[in-house]
């Protein structure tokens, strides 16, 4: 990766009003494409031409239908509607499960505008495999969003190869900056971005189920301690935001050395949450891994 390239990009710092993008297709329009659906309809998000989205199905093109400016079709209605929205648009971003992408590409790989930009966000599919299924005339990236992006607040790993450019770069990170922050990796970091960010978001609702079945455990009724674990989540993580301090910062400032909140880290800290979150990560890298296997890496 050219070494003029920032470690993090953060569109809305750097482009105060409008963030322009090209015509897009957004191909798999379930959960990611939905959240990325959303964010290039956002104001201050304007595309340069038409917003078009696939999916499998008429019932979920149905779902989809109030997205105001996207065209969204299902294949199940039109079967070539893949292979017409490519045509259509200079930005294509591949949202279908990772072991579907070879199938897509496969069925769209004429209809690709020449100078088309891919972005998969395909977990595990590896930019070198993409590379070798896309035909030459077009340039692809891999990103690795969270679902964070659903309410503007996601963080993505974007990653390049060496035939991207600057602009490349660029529209890729707009794109995903439509709907949160963005953090450039290099290529051989996403599964592990995946493992941070991406499946972040099951860690955390697996803490907050967590704690709220201790807190039955320790009287409460089912919707008490769901108010209790839910809303200190909630509570701690906008004071994190609002106050801009750092979470160790936080954590010493209201653990007091004589108090309860100190005695509790402890036994955490005793059970080396570290090595579990290490064991975790390393499981989700190497399912990461198998599925590169899997899509012909
Ligand atoms: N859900 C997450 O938190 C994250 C997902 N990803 C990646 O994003 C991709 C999509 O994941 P999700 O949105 O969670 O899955 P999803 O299952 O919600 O969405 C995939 C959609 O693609 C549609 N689809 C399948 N084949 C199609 C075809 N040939 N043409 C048009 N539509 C087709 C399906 O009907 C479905 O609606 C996956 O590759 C996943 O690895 C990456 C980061 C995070
Ligand atoms: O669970 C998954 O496979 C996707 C990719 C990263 C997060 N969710």
């Amino acid at each position: 990766m050219p070494s003029t390239y920032s470690a993090s990009y953060e569109p809305a710092k750097e482009v105060p009003s409008v963030i322009e993008l090209p015509s897009v297709a957004v191909l798999g329009a379930g959960a990611i494409g939905k959240s990325l659906l959303k964010g290039l309809t956002k104001p201050g998000v304007a595309v340069n031409g038409s917003i078009y989205a696939t999916c499998s199905s008429a019932s979920r093109a149905a779902e989809l239908a109030s997205l105001s400016q996207v065209t969204v079709t299902a294949v199940e209605d039109h079967p070539s509607v893949n292979k017409d929205a490519v045509f259509e648009s200079d930005l294509v971003v591949l949202a279908v499960n990772p072991e579907g992408v070879p199938a897509l590409i496969a069925d769209v790989s004429t209809s690709f505008r020449p100078g088309a930009l891919v972005v998969s966000v395909a977990a595990g599919v590896t930019l070198a495999r993409l590379k070798k299924m896309l035909p030459d005339s077009v340039t692809v990236v891999r990103a690795l969003p969270n679902m964070g992006g659903e309410v503007g607040c996601g963080v993505t790993g974007v990653a390049t190869n060496d035939s991207c450019t600057q602009e490349d770069l660029k529209i890729a990170s707009d794109l995903f900056g439509t709907v949160g922050t963005v953090v450039v990796v290099g290529d051989d970091q996403l599964d592990e971005v995946s493992s941070i960010s991406g499946s972040g978001p099951g860690y955390f609702y697996f803490f907050v189920e967590q704690l709220t079945a201790t807190g039955i455990e320790l009287g409460f009724s089912p919707g008490q301690a769901r108010v209790l674990a839910e809303q200190t989540f909630l509570g701690s993580a906008a004071l994190m935001q609002s106050s801009g301090q750092k979470p160790e910062e936080l954590l010493r400032y209201f653990t007091s050395p004589q108090g309860t909140s100190i005695k509790a880290i402890e036994q955490l800290s005793a059970a080396d949450f570290k090595k579990v979150l290490l064991k975790a990560t390393a499981a989700s890298i190497a399912r990461a891994r198998e599925i590169a296997a899997e899509t012909g890496e």
